[in-house]
């Protein structure tokens, strides 16, 4: 478990992190969020005790995480500024660790074996592409066989294959019970990776949730409808508290405040053919765009292209 308890981190006048306080439950993929510069791996080096924090705690197993005797067999950790030195084989850099660290040997074949790295083991780590460098940071992370994982951004630079690899690798980790901590900006990879949700801007806690209940949180719910009658299918279903949207001419209507369930229910009564009958759901990325548009700390110039939700119907009644 990883608990944060009003974490303070000051460099100069900038406020990195300015009291977050969240707990990482162990037995799910935790994802964290948070728009650039919004502190996530400031939180992530304050909890390995890489940086000092300015006020607060940051507990890894009950404790500080430089009080730990063992600290690689209590947290792994893929931090962005890996340092390997590029002479080095992923096999020396891997012996090298655990030889500091009173691991086996066995558990270095083991780990290269884990992380796909069997035939480059013995090659120069200079040589590495980005995904390759990406796995051998996890090889290290998993070396002492941590109870706690903890990732910033894992399937930076991996290919689909390797991005599956880690979906797998940490779904299966937290199935043994490890806490699992992640950073992404690939909001589809957490979606699917992650259970729970900690998302943060400009230092501060915005979310502490899951991915299911934040998302149906922030969307705008309603359902689309496509149908072969739609002007008879909206005098059927509006009343107080109910809004239909659509185009005319068009078969699809927008309808929220009634229950797909009524409205094919509905649909039938009236012997109207439905083409289409879909929950709107937010993504994760359009749920987390529209939760931290206010915290984003550097915005581009780019304006999206209008949406044209479409007219509401008063005309049609
Ligand atoms: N050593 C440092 N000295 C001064 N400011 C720093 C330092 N490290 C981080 N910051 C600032 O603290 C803020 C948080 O940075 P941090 O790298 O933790 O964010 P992040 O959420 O990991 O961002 P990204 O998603 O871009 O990696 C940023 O404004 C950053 O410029």
């Amino acid at each position: 478990m990883i608990e944060v308890r009003q974490l303070v981190k000051k460099y100069g006048t900038k406020t990195a992190v300015d009291g977050l306080e969240f707990t990482v439950q162990p037995g799910v993929v935790t994802g964290f969020l948070g728009p650039n510069g919004a502190g996530k791996s400031t939180t992530m080096r304050l909890i390995v005790g890489l940086d000092a924090p300015t006020r607060g705690t940051a507990l890894v197993n009950g404790r500080p995480y430089v009080q730990h005797s063992a600290p690689l067999r209590e947290v792994g950790t893929l931090l962005e500024a890996k340092s390997v030195h590029p002479g080095r084989t992923a096999y020396g850099h891997l012996r090298a660790l655990a030889l500091t660290h009173g691991i086996s040997m066995r558990r270095v074949e083991k780990v290269i074996e884990l992380a796909g790295l069997t035939a480059v083991a013995r090659k120069r780590v200079g040589g590495f592409s980005l995904g390759m460098g990406q796995r051998l940071g996890v090889a290290a992370a998993l070396l002492g066989d941590p109870q706690i994982i903890m990732l910033d951004e894992p399937v930076n630079g991996l290919d689909p294959e390797g991005v599956l690899w880690i979906r797998n690798l940490l779904t299966g980790l937290a199935g043994q019970g490890r806490t699992v901590l992640m950073s992404s900006h690939l909001m589809g990879e957490v979606a699917q990776t992650a259970t729970n949700l900690i998302i943060i801007g400009r230092g501060r806690l915005l979310a502490d949730t899951t991915v299911e209940r934040f998302i149906a949180e922030q969307s705008a719910g309603g359902v689309k409808v496509a149908c072969s009658d739609p002007e008879r299918l909206y005098a059927a279903v509006i009343r107080p508290g109910v809004t239909v949207t659509g185009t005319p001419g068009s078969q699809e209507l927008h309808v929220q405040g009634v229950a797909a369930r009524t409205i094919g229910e509905i649909a039938a009564a009236h012997h109207i053919v439905l083409y289409e009958l879909t929950p709107q759901t937010a993504s994760l990325e359009e749920a987390f765009m529209s939760l931290t548009g206010e915290s984003v700390e550097y915005h581009g110039t780019t304006t999206a292209p209008s949406a044209n939700p479409g007219a509401p119907m008063r005309s049609m009644a």
